[in-house]
């Protein structure tokens, strides 16, 4: 046993009546097995089948008495004339009851052996899950090409923004010993599709690119090779200076594009496989082309030209601010980007942020998603709850990404959500792709918070389809995590459900953003006025005065409106039609404005706040309730963790209503019960956080 869990667990089948159906429906399998992803399918299938029925099929090589499973490609099932649709494409799968020569079947088949291992999981979630597999018709395909997880790893294993404990990359140890850790980790990404993984973060070290650090890399992708999942390495623009010997990194000097493309057959050797790169360029500090008068395209098109050869991507970062630049930073990326729509070459793929600002609890979508209708956009949400309470507060942030993919963008007409653009939807010719900010870590529960792990989860399961429901994803996780007894599943999903809301509610109501702790990113901080610069204040994005609250975003503000299409933005300048979730992101408004819900925009904010914080002692008394339903120890770590979060809630609710109050000069209901403490007691809190692993390496935004 190796001491942690995933939702690979395989627990028995508690029902026993449905366990025997299982094991007669299972008794024979035909599933040769040549390639080492056919042969890690194989062991996956078996230990399943073992943990969840205590079941061994018999190897035959015709069907026979008894029913039996026939599971490859068509050509490794060459005896018995198999097809897989062309339609389920090179990654898709097709699970099906079926006649063959006479006796009942089940078949699961693909036209790749990556294929047949997503078959097989699927296959493997149907009894985690407790379906009937009597009379199965499935098929399914993933809907964008690249499902990435980014890890902000650091080579010295600490993790930027991690709260999971260290890397789980030990460089150290690497290439020579291949931790079990590195095989279930790519178990769990392989069974819900993410096919790459870039190891190492976006601030990247040059020294990731040295023949040192490249050997350690070829392990690990061997590892993943054999799950489907590629490798990518996060490169440092200034690579060519400070790993080579060049004097510039110039994207324009032919010396320097002949470093990248050597660095990329070198690369190559090592990993024939490589994924490509992701870059962080002139960013918070970060080099770029513009650091030597060039443009964003004059950057990744270089990279690109170098990895073509290859079939390699680059995931070019649109995530840019800067406070030399005057304005809204809202615009910023939309402002550098969009005049380069059409100008990238066709394996760069623009990594964009769901929201304009970075990862709030709440953003509307980005703007930059329908603008670039010739440019492929990757999205990129976080899974690390960077700006959701760590690992100590129960979000599942499926709800999150959910509510961003189906915006409706409007550029190609009505209907044209930010799913459909990622998809490919309106240009064909264009690469596809989501990547997600891991949140993986050394801990013994891999996420920190033993629901972290539905966020991992619910990612893997939208990138390989964006439609997909969050509560069904949340009930798929939940049974193949914990318990299939309804009893739990329900009450457990409803709250998850609920859970992403209670700390938008709790942190930043109504449009609310940017209000937390200084540099930690942890706490409430809606006082922060001297963080070195404007836009790292607090103060900046609430604008709180006398007169009222929010940040004027309309056509007598900073327009950031404009960046969308016209139906948004009518939709959101107009206070009639502006849901009360995006208010104070585009608007200011007075304190006594008056709420579709007839109170005060005082009396509203102050509402949210306590409701947020109430939600959470629910969510509590009904863990509470799930005592004996799943195992102690789990049992017991979450209700801690969830008395932790209401006493954070609690602060945030307190210190945000007094700080806010001290503008309003309005005051709080009497229903609601009154703070512990002073404003000042909250604004001298330190949060408690471990300098270098869940903080930033290099600067103090
Ligand atoms: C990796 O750096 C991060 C930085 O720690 C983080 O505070 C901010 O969210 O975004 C940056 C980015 O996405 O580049």
């Amino acid at each position: 046993d190796d001491g942690y869990k995933l939702w690979l667990e395989y627990n028995k089948v508690s029902n026993k009546q449905l366990a025997n159906i299982y094991r007669q429906q299972l008794q024979n399998m035909i599933f040769p097995a040549q390639s080492d992803q056919l042969k890690a399918a194989r062991t996956e299938l078996l230990t399943g089948l073992d943990g969840m029925l205590a079941l061994k099929p018999r190897d035959t090589k015709r069907t026979t008495n008894g029913q039996t499973i026939i599971i490859g490609t068509p050509r490794s099932l060459k005896a018995f004339s198999i097809t897989a649709p062309d339609s389920i494409g090179s990654e898709g799968y097709l699970i099906k009851t079926a006649l063959v020569n006479q006796k009942k079947c089940i078949i699961i088949t693909a036209n790749t052996d990556a294929g047949v291992m997503y078959g097989v999981f699927n296959f493997l979630k149907l009894i985690q899950t407790n379906q009937s597999i009597n009379k199965l018709d499935l098929s399914d395909h993933p809907r964008m090409m690249y499902r990435v997880l980014d890890h902000w790893d650091n080579l010295n294993r600490t993790v930027e923004r991690g709260y999971a404990g260290s890397s789980i990359w030990n460089w150290h140890k690497l290439p020579g010993v291949v931790d079990q850790r590195y095989i279930d980790y790519a178990r769990a990404n392989a069974s819900v599709g993410i096919n790459g993984s870039v190891v190492n973060n976006v601030n990247a070290d040059a020294l990731i690119l040295s023949p040192q650090y490249l050997l350690k890399v070829q392990a690990l992708a061997n590892v993943f090779r054999t799950y489907g999942i590629r490798i990518y390495l996060s490169v440092k623009f200034s690579s060519p200076v400070e790993l080579g010997s060049l004097k510039t990194a110039d994207p324009l000097d032919p010396a320097v594009k002949k470093w990248w493309a050597d660095k990329a057959d070198e690369i190559y050797r090592y990993i024939p496989d490589f994924g490509g790169f992701l870059v962080k360029a002139n960013s918070e500090g970060q080099p770029g082309p513009q650091s030597y008068g060039r443009t964003h395209a004059d950057g990744a098109n270089m990279l690109a030209d170098a990895l073509a050869p290859h079939h390699g991507i680059v995931m070019w970062r649109a995530f840019v601010y800067d406070n030399k630049v005057p304005d809204d930073r809202f615009k910023q990326a939309y402002n550098e980007f969009k005049p380069f729509d059409g100008k990238f070459r066709d394996n760069v793929i623009i990594q964009v942020k769901n929201g304009p600002i970075d990862f709030q609890p709440r953003e509307p979508f980005h703007p930059l998603f329908g603008a670039m209708p010739n440019t492929p956009l990757m999205m990129e949400f976080q899974l690390t709850q960077e700006y959701l309470g760590f690992s100590t507060h129960l979000v599942y942030e499926a709800p999150l990404f959910a509510e961003c993919l189906q915006s409706d963008t409007y550029t190609h007409g009505i209907g044209s959500t930010v799913a459909r653009v990622i998809k490919g939807d309106f240009n064909k010719k264009l690469i596809t792709g989501m990547a997600g900010v891991a949140n993986i870590g050394t801990d013994l529960n891999w996420c920190g918070h033993p629901f972290a792990q539905a966020n991992w989860y619910a990612f893997g399961r939208m990138a390989w389809n964006p439609d997909q429901s969050p509560g069904v994803i949340a009930a798929d996780w939940l049974k193949m995590t914990f318990s299939n007894d309804d009893s739990f599943v329900s009450p457990v999903k409803n709250f998850m459900l609920q859970s992403r809301e209670n700390t938008v509610n709790y942190m930043t109501p109504l449009g609310l953003h940017h209000i937390m702790g200084v540099s930690t990113h942890y706490g409430p901080g809606p006082w922060v006025d001297n963080a070195g610069r404007p836009d790292w204040n607090a103060t900046y994005y609430h604008k709180a005065d006398s007169a009222g609250i929010g940040f004027n975003r309309t056509g007598t503000g900073s327009d950031a409106l404009l960046q969308y299409a016209p139906e948004v933005k009518a939709q959101w300048e107009n206070l009639q039609t502006c849901p009360d979730e995006y208010l104070l992101w585009f608007h200011h408004l007075s304190w006594t404005y008056k709420m579709r819900s007839g109170r005060s925009l005082w009396d509203e904010l102050v509402h949210h706040y306590y409701v947020g914080a109430d939600s959470v002692k629910q969510m509590g008394l009904t863990w509470d309730k799930m005592q004996g339903r799943i195992d102690a120890e789990r049992f017991t770590e979450v209700k801690q963790l969830m008395q932790v979060q209401l006493n954070e809630a609690t602060t945030w609710r307190d210190a945000c209503v007094l700080y806010f109050q001290t503008f309003s000069k309005m005051p709080v209901p009497a229903i609601y019960p009154k703070p512990q403490h002073q404003l000042d007691y909250y604004k001298k809190m330190k949060f408690y956080y471990v300098p270098g692993i869940g903080g930033n390496n290099y600067m103090t935004n």
